[in-house]
C-alpha cells in the first residue's frame, strides 16, 4: 500500500512504493532519490548479478518516465528491457531484488506476470518501436489518443532493422504520436558501429544548438535534443513538451552507462553492461576456479585458424567480447566486422563475404539466430555458402530467462537443406570441430557450444565413422542406444554406468559429434539395439531426435527413438544445471527415461544380463 511522503520513518526509496507517490515528491528531493537507487542497484546487483551498468545509466530518466507519464495508463516500452531495473524499483518491486534472475525470483527483464506495468519480456533487442506502433494503432482505433505511448530505446537498440522498419511507420502517422525515447550513452557492449551512431554523435556535438534538421526530422519526427539524462527536471520538461505535442517525437537523452559507479579496470571494458555475482571474500574457495569457458576456447581457437587461412573473416552483431572474438580482432582487426546489433544483416553480409571468396564465421548468441533464419535458409544454404555459424549459448543459459535461451537452433536449422550441424562434447573438441566446419566450403557449418565452463574430457573407446562410442553396452543382443548432443553426453555416459550397475540394462553411448545431418552410421547402430534414446540440449519438437526418428523410419528400422529434450514451453530463468534437471537432461532423468522405454520390453528379447540375475 502506498504510504505518503511524510508519515513513514522509512529511506526515501522505501517510501516510493509506486509511482503516484513518486509524483508528489518535490523536485529537490529527487537527487537524493536518485542517488539511493544508485546505492540500491549497486548493492542488490553485485551480490545477485546483471545488468548494472545499463541500469545506472537510465536512474533520472526513469524516474522523469515515471513523473511525467501515468504507468500502466500510458505505455512504458523498455527495448530489450535489460535496463527497467528501475522502472521495478518505482513499481513496487523493491523487495525482491535479492532474488534478481534466481529460480522463482524476479525477472531480469520486464514480465508481464509480474507487473501491470511491464509490456514487453523478450530480451531480443530493436522491438519497442514495433510494439509502440501497434499500440499506438489500438489507441487511436479505441478513441484513447490521451493514453501515451512511450518507447524506451538505446542507441544499440536502433541498429537492429525492425527500428528502422518501425520509425519509416511512425514518421509518417502524425494523428497517432509515439515518443520515441532514445537513451545515447554511444554503446552497445562496446561504442555502438555505425553511420546511426556517427550521426547521434553529431546532434550530441551540436548541443543542441537549435537543431532544424537530422535523420529524424527527415523521417517526419519533431526532434528534441539532446537533453541531459542525468538531470530529472531538464528531462521531464521535455518529455512534457513531447507529449504535447501530440505527434510523433523523438527524445534524444544522452546518458552515461554505469553512471556513478567506479568499475574496476576489467568492469571498465564494457562498462558494467553486465556484472556477475560478486562472491564475498569469505565465501571463495581457497583457489580460484581456472576452469576456462568454452567462449575463450573458441576465441583462441578462431585466432589461430585465421593466422593458418587467411580466407577466414569474423562477424560479430555488436558483441565481440561476449562471443569471444576478441584475440582475433587483436591479431586481425581488418578481419572482423562488427555490425551492430543486426543479426540478419549480419548473416547476409556473410553471404556477401563468401561469395567474394572468403570464409566468414559468424559469432552470434544461439537465440538470436532465431531472428536471421530466413537469411541462413535463402541467403546462405540456397546458395551453398561457406559460412559458418558459431552459436554461443546454445541450450538452456540460465539467468536471462526464456527468451535468451538457445533452445530452438537444432528445430530450426535441421529444417536447412545443406547445412551441417556440430556439437561438441566438451571445450577440448572445439578447436577441431572449428577446423572441420571453416575446412567445409559446400555449404552453411554450424558449430555450437554453451554457457559453461570447459568440463573434464570424455575419452571415446572406440570410433566408427565419424561416431565416437563413448561407453559400450554390456547386454548382449545390445540393449539401449544413448544419442547425446554436445555436452549431454556426460549425463549420458554417467546414466549408462548408472543403468548397468544398478538395474541391468546394457547401454551404448554414441556421440556423432556432427549431428545435423545425421550421420549414416547411427540408422544401422540403432538397428542393433532394442530401444534408441536422443539427448538434446534444444526444444524435442525437432532437431537431433526427430531427425534420427526419421532416418531409421527412412531406412526401414524399427527400433523406437526415445527423444529426450526441452519442453515447447517458454522456460524461465534459473541455473542451468536446475533448469536441466528439470526437463530429465541429466543423469537421473536419462536413467528414468530409459527404464520407462525398456519396462514393457518382451523379457526375451531382454539381454543376458537382465536374464541372469542383473538387478532390473
Ligand atoms: C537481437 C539481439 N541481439 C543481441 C542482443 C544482446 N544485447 C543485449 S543488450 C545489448 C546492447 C544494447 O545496447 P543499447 O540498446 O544501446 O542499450 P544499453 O545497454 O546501452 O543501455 C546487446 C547487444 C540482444 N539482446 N538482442
Ligand atoms: C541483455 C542481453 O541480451 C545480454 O546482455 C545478455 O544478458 C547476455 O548474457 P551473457 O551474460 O550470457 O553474455
Ligand atoms: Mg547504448
Amino acid at each position: 500500500m502506498a504510504t505518503t511522503l511524510s508519515d513513514s520513518p522509512l529511506s526515501l526509496l522505501e517510501r516510493v512504493a509506486d509511482p503516484g507517490v513518486l509524483r508528489t515528491l518535490p523536485a529537490d528531493q529527487l537527487p537524493l532519490l536518485a542517488h539511493e537507487i544508485r546505492q540500491f542497484l549497486v548493492e542488490r546487483v553485485c551480490a545477485t548479478g546483471g545488468h548494472l551498468g545499463p541500469n545506472l545509466g537510465v536512474v533520472e530518466l526513469t524516474l522523469a518516465l515515471h513523473r511525467v507519464f501515468d504507468s500502466p495508463r500510458d505505455a512504458l516500452v523498455f527495448d530489450t528491457g535489460h535496463q527497467a531495473y528501475v522502472h521495478k524499483m518505482l513499481t513496487g518491486r523493491q523487495e525482491y531484488f535479492d532474488r534478481l534472475r534466481q529460480t522463482g525470483g524476479l525477472s531480469g527483464y520486464p514480465s508481464r506476470s509480474e507487473s501491470v506495468h511491464d509490456l514487453v519480456a523478450n530480451s531480443h533487442a530493436s522491438t519497442a518501436l514495433s510494439y509502440a506502433d501497434g499500440l499506438a494503432k489500438a489507441r487511436q482505433l479505441a478513441g484513447e489518443q490521451d493514453r501515451a505511448v512511450v518507447a524506451i530505446v538505446g542507441d544499440g537498440a536502433l541498429t537492429g532493422g525492425m527500428a528502422f522498419e518501425a520509425l519509416n511507420n511512425l514518421g509518417t502517422a502524425q494523428d497517432r504520436p509515439v515518443i520515441a525515447v532514445l537513451n545515447d550513452n554511444g554503446r552497445s557492449y562496446a561504442p555502438t558501429v555505425g553511420a546511426l551512431a556517427g550521426q547521434l554523435g553529431a546532434l550530441r556535438r551540436g548541443g543542441g544548438t537549435g537543431v532544424c534538421r537530422n535523420f529524424f526530422t527527415d523521417l517526419g519526427f519533431v526532434y528534441f535534443g539532446p537533453v541531459d539524462g542525468h538531470d530529472t527536471g531538464e528531462v521531464e520538461g521535455v518529455l512534457r513538451r513531447a507529449r504535447a505535442m501530440n505527434r510523433p517525437v523523438v527524445v534524444h537523452v544522452v546518458t552515461v552507462k554505469g553512471k556513478g559507479h567506479r568499475p574496476s579496470e576489467t568492469d571498465a571494458v564494457d562498462c558494467l553492461h553486465t556484472v556477475n555475482a560478486v562472491v564475498p571474500a569469505s565465501a571463495r574457495g581457497g583457489t580460484r576456479s581456472s576452469t576456462r569457458s568454452w567462449t575463450s576456447v573458441f576465441g583462441q581457437a578462431l585466432a589461430e585458424l585465421a593466422a593458418a587461412r587467411p580466407e577466414v573473416v569474423a562477424v560479430s552483431a555488436a558483441m565481440l567480447q561476449p562471443t569471444g572474438l576478441g584475440p582475433m580482432r587483436e591479431r586481425f582487426p581488418q578481419r572482423v566486422f562488427d555490425v551492430g546489433i543486426a543479426e540478419q544483416h549480419a548473416v547476409t553480409s556473410a553471404a556477401g563475404l563468401a561469395m567474394g571468396g572468403l570464409h566468414p564465421v559468424v559469432a552470434i548468441y544461439a537465440t538470436f539466430v532465431n531472428r536471421a533464419f530466413d537469411q541462413v535458409l535463402l541467403d546462405v544454404a540456397l546458395h551453398r555458402l561457406p559460412v559458418t555459424f558459431v552459436l554461443d549459448r546454445a541450450g538452456i543459459t540460465g539467468p536471462d530467462g526464456p527468451s535468451h535461451h538457445g533452445m530452438w537452433d537444432l528445430s530450426l536449422l535441421a529444417m536447412v537443406p545443406g547445412l551441417r550441424l556440430a556439437a561438441p562434447r566438451e571445450a577440448a573438441q572445439l578447436p577441431a570441430l572449428l577446423a572441420e566446419a571453416v575446412a567445409w566450403d559446400e555449404g552453411p557449418t554450424v558449430v555450437r557450444l554453451p554457457k559453461a565452463t570447459a568440463g573434464a574430457p570424455i575419452e571415446a573407446v572406440a570410433s566408427m565413422d565419424g561416431v565416437d562410442i563413448l561407453h559400450r553396452g554390456k547386454g548382449r543382443p545390445l540393449d539401449v542406444l544413448l544419442v547425446p548432443v554436445g555436452p549431454l553426453a556426460h549425463a549420458a555416459v554417467e546414466a549408462a554406468g548408472i543403468l548397468e550397475h544398478e538395474h541391468g540394462i546394457g547401454c551404448t553411448v554414441a556421440d556423432p559429434r556432427w549431428v545435423l545431418p545425421v550421420n549414416p552410421a547411427l540408422p544401422s547402430l540403432a538397428a542393433r539395439h532394442q530401444v534408441v534414446v536422443s539427448i538434446e540440449d534444444g526444444v524435442r519438437t525437432g532437431g537431433v531426435g526427430a531427425a534420427l526418428s526419421q532416418q531409421c523410419q527412412d531406412h526401414g528400422i524399427t527400433t523406437p527413438v526415445h527423444r529426450l529434450g526441452l519442453p515447447r514451453a517458454f522456460i524461465p530463468h534459473g541455473p542451468r544445471s536446475q533448469l536441466l534437471a528439470q526437463a530429465g537432461l541429466d543423469a537421473p532423468g536419462v536413467v528414468q527415461a530409459v527404464r520407462t522405454a525398456t519396462a514393457n520390453r518382451p523379457a526375451h528379447r531382454l539381454s543376458s544380463l537382465q536374464r541372469h540375475g542383473g538387478a532390473g
